[in-house]
């Protein structure tokens, strides 16, 4: 009998401890099998074979689930790299990496099959009837069961019985791409051309291609990708998040005219496992997609491209807790390839390793028809506030729309109601298991937590006086678009937000809706980002203030981002464009950068500050929470985490919202040297071990979001 070793996943485990069972079918590194831990089915993956052990009662491997591994030597060294750098387990690194329906989980999905029909030969004597429609529809096999069937009816079974056709079982197929539309090839512009030629002629591995909005980094990409296709290489093009995809995808398929994968989180298990197949078995040589797709099973990988690589969505906020331009950097130097950051407000770690020469800094100072919008910041103190609006973003308003040009409208918060305070007794609704204010949502009538999740009905009874009436105070995007269509009865409006973006494909919908007949677009920071439509000349930006509230120490990094990128949505064709951001501080000196469109200066600025209050990119920063329905222990536990990590500054323990009726308590720790760092959080996880207590902890190594 040969033994090996498996992962398991069990969480009473030592991260990444292995188990030896025994085996004597041939099985691989990388193969799942199902083997019996602690009395439990298990799913195993086989990290090591041909192991010796001098162990007694050495169980055998139930069964061995895959011939062949389901990861390649790359992508299962790369799960080794996000272990160790994220402190988390291998196993929940292959989970990421997976598409769901081969995921080492206990209960594995089975993939969906159907049924196709080919073409087969036979010498068995057919009716006249038979032998025509064999005739008919020979040249138009192999096509699917069902549509062999409607097209045969009842000879469909004759034919595959007397061996003129033969089934054949193929995983079950969705087209999830759009049809191909036309490109608009343009003439480069200086600066373009220089900026394809630098990073090309580099022996440089990483770029940070920082240009203003509306500067064409996509057509420098779309170039890039080019060459590089032409050496039959493979190209990734990663984007934050699923509404910027529809874009791309459009985009690339115009110039490339062919097939691409496609992979983010709206796809089903099975269209997922498609897409990934697309790869594996390379029917295609372009992927587009979210933080997912860095995992894609690539063999040639030739460039990858990072668009908007400042947006914080590239970090998962779950196990694994990766970065996706970690991932991208690994991944292109295994394949010996470049990778390009792009974006016009590069996060602070990306510019000032652009500033120290570890990334090639490649610029585009203008914009393709030289005019930056211009800025109106609206001070909101002297303003009277009709429905949120001021009336000088009103009237522009009117402006645009008597031109027929487009509008874009920012507010940065969903639903109708943010707070729903009783006007009787002021008690506010909050959540029962986060603590925090839930937010009434006119759609569906109820209360929603934005932290968990969870809605709840509501009687417009207030729990604890019974009154009926409530404080109307504040707005979200549902109730902007209410009050827009009251001042602008005529115009269509199209609304972008978490709620109206939940269906597959909502997105590409409503952007097209807008494109063809939409006057405005209004919605959260979705429509902040990387949209390219040259008829809108005028972006509104309502409440900007509130992003600069959070005491978290990036808020204003992300609110700066966002207030440029939304401006940069404006006069992106031959047309000036305006854009009026509503705020109660306009000497802040976010609102100024983004007044001048000076994002040096406010870098300077904001690293000066995060030099002052010792953060990243100064330092480098763990998270810690422990979490637990009793807040003392939670507390105890806490500081026995701190007394461990003394050699390092560490802030809290700090009480923070709960989840899920638990309370938490976080740990931040701040350490210049990212080696000592890591080891000692392994440490602490070992440490964690021996307490052998319920709390739970929870670790964020290089966390972008504090404020949870
Ligand atoms: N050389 C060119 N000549 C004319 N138009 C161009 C040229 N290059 C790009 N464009 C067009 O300019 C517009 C803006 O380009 P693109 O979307 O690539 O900007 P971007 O730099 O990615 O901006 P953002 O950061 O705001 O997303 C697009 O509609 C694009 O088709
Ligand atoms: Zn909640």
């Amino acid at each position: 009998m040969k033994l090996i070793n498996v992962y398991i996943e069990h969480l009473t485990l030592q991260l990444n401890q292995l188990f030896t069972y025994a085996c004597d079918e041939p099985v691989q590194k990388g193969c799942r099998v199902k083997v019996d831990f602690a009395h439990r089915e298990c799913i195993g993956f086989v990290q090591e074979t041909d192991v010796k052990s001098d162990l007694k009662n050495i169980k055998p491997v139930l069964e061995v689930i895959d011939k062949e591994p389901l990861l390649n030597e790359e992508l299962l060294d790369l799960a080794q790299y996000i272990s160790k750098r994220y402190v988390c387990s291998v196993i929940s690194a292959y989970k990421t990496m997976l598409p769901p329906a081969l995921r080492p989980s206990s209960t594995y999905k089975k993939i969906i099959y159907e049924d196709h029909v080919y073409l087969s030969s036979s010498t068995l004597p057919l009716t006249s009837k038979q032998a025509n429609v064999y005739e008919e529809i020979k040249d138009k096999l192999p096509m699917k069961a069902s549509e062999f069937r409607k097209l045969t009816k009842s000879l469909a079974k004759p034919l595959i019985e007397k061996g003129y056709v033969k089934l054949r079982k193929l995983p079950k197929s969705n087209d999830v791409l759009p049809s191909y539309i036309e490109d608009s090839i343009h003439e480069l512009t200086l600066e373009q051309k220089n900026a394809i030629e630098e990073i090309e002629n580099s022996n440089d591995s990483c770029f940070l291609l920082h240009g203003v909005t509306g500067s064409g980094k996509t057509e420098v990409f779309l170039h890039l990708a080019q060459t590089v296709l032409k050496q039959n290489k493979q190209v990734l093009f990663l984007v934050p998040e699923i509404g910027l995809t529809p874009m791309m995808i459009e985009r690339v398929m115009a110039r490339f005219q062919r097939k691409v994968a496609i992979y983010h989180s709206q796809l089903n298990d099975q269209e997922k496992y498609e897409q990934y197949c697309l790869v594996k078995d390379k029917k295609v040589d372009i992927v587009i997609g979210t933080r997912s797709a860095a995992f894609m099973p690539f063999d040639d990988l030739g460039l990858i491209l990072m668009d908007e690589e400042h947006d914080t969505s590239y970090k998962q906020d779950s196990m694994p807790r990766y970065h996706t331009r970690d991932i991208a950097l690994w991944r292109a130097k295994y394949h010996g390839c470049k990778v390009v950051l792009s974006s016009a407000t590069p996060s602070l770690e990306s510019y000032s390793r652009a500033y120290k020469n570890v990334y090639h800094l490649v610029s585009l100072t203008k914009r393709i028809y030289d005019q930056m919008p211009e800025i109106h910041l609206v001070d909101m103190k002297e303003e009277r506030n009709q429905f949120g609006l001021s009336q000088r973003l009103i009237d522009a308003i009117q402006k645009t729309l008597d031109k027929n040009d487009q509008v874009i409208l920012l507010l940065n918060r969903r639903g109708y109601l943010p707070v729903v305070r009783c006007s009787n007794c002021n008690e506010v609704m909050m959540c029962p298991d986060c603590g925090i204010a839930l937010t009434y949502h006119k759609s569906n009538d109820s209360l929603m937590c934005h932290c968990c999740g969870n809605v709840y009905r509501f009687d417009h009874t207030c729990p604890k006086c019974h009154s009926h009436h409530f404080f109307q105070v504040g707005m979200g995007t549902e109730r902007l678009e209410e009050n827009i269509q009251m001042l602008f009865p005529n115009a269509n409006i199209v609304r972008m937000d978490a709620d109206s973006t939940k269906r597959k494909n909502a997105h590409a919908k409503l952007l097209k809706e807008f494109e063809q007949s939409g006057d405005i677009l209004l919605g959260t920071q979705m429509v902040a980002k990387g949209l390219d439509f040259e008829r809108v000349t005028l972006v509104g930006i309502l409440q900007a203030d509130n992003a600069l509230i959070h005491s978290d120490y990036r808020s204003c990094e992300i609110a700066y981002q966002m207030l440029e990128q939304a401006s940069g949505r404006s006069g992106r064709g031959v047309k000036k464009g305006d854009v009026y951001i509503q705020t109660y501080d306009p000497g802040h000196y976010v609102m100024q950068s983004v007044l001048k469109h000076d994002y040096l200066g406010f870098f300077r600025k904001e690293m000066s500050y995060r030099h002052l209050g010792v953060y990243p990119p100064y330092v480098f920063l763990c998270c810690i929470i422990y979490s637990h329905e009793s807040l003392e222990k939670a507390m105890d536990v806490a500081l026995l985490g701190k007394q461990f990590l003394s050699q390092f500054k560490v802030l809290g323990p700090l009480e923070i919202n709960m989840r899920q009726r638990q309370k938490r308590v976080r740990l931040i720790v701040k350490s210049k040297d990212e080696t000592q760092l890591n080891q000692t959080i392994w440490k602490l996880v070992e440490y964690h071990r021996s307490l052998k207590t319920n709390v739970k902890q929870d670790i964020n190594m290089y966390p972008l979001i504090l404020e949870e």
